[in-house]
């Protein structure tokens, strides 16, 4: 067995609050996401997980929470990695709409084949497909031969950043993976075998509140 993956979607954001469409939109976390980054952090240290290097994308929710993760578990001066290959997928034209006027004004089914179908685009943005063509290239360049090497990683992004890596890690058809919803703030914590294969998962909060 190698070594430890972690992957974390930020706490709660204003526009998660607000019900918007966020994409590459650069929103705080809430008094509620700060409070879920922290669960998520003292969650990794009473698991006992010591990191050697943590990866986040280049917006302010995930960097954030990080951050704060990495207070938790007591390395707030940890090397850190932004790279934009980990941002949300773009969410186009549908950025900063509220989703429940996007269902009444394009239909309930519309609006979940634009957020959880694999390979169909929201207009002008990012489908699932088009965000693991970015994600996975930059996990296996960066992230994975450090896990290979035994290093405890820790990766804290985004809802749809890290589906299309968990669609692959888990071995997801195109069907399952609209069912996968992230939670915000709930570590999953991964051990790959040595062909970068999952050995085990193990979930660190309640991945059921996520929608
Ligand atoms: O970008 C967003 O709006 C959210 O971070 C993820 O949204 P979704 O759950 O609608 O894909």
């Amino acid at each position: 067995m190698s070594g430890t993956l972690v992957l974390v979607r930020h706490g709660q954001s204003e526009w998660n609050l607000k019900n918007l469409f966020t994409g590459w939109k650069n929103p705080g976390l809430t008094e509620q996401g700060l409070k879920e980054a922290e669960e998520g952090g003292e969650a990794l240290h009473a698991y006992g997980i010591r990191f050697d290097i943590a990866f986040t994308s280049v917006l302010v929710r995930a960097e954030r929470t990080c951050d704060i993760i990495l207070d938790k578990v007591g390395q707030p001066d940890l090397e850190t990695i932004h790279d934009e290959a980990l941002n949300e997928r773009d969410y186009g034209d549908l950025a900063g709409l509220n989703k429940d006027d996007a269902r009444e004004k394009w239909g309930e089914e519309q609006v979940h084949i634009w957020r959880r179908s694999y390979d169909v685009s929201p207009p002008g943005g990012e489908s699932l497909k088009d965000t693991g063509a970015r994600v996975w290239p930059y996990y296996m360049m960066e992230i994975l031969p450090r896990v290979l090497a035994g290093q405890k990683v820790l990766v804290a992004a985004h809802g749809n950043s890290l589906r299309s890596l968990v669609m692959v890690l888990d071995r997801l058809t195109r069907d399952e993976v609209t069912g996968l919803n992230l939670a915000t703030g709930v570590p999953m914590v991964y051990r790959l075998n040595a062909d970068s294969t999952v050995a085990s998962k193990e979930v660190l909060g309640d991945m059921s509140k996520a929608h």
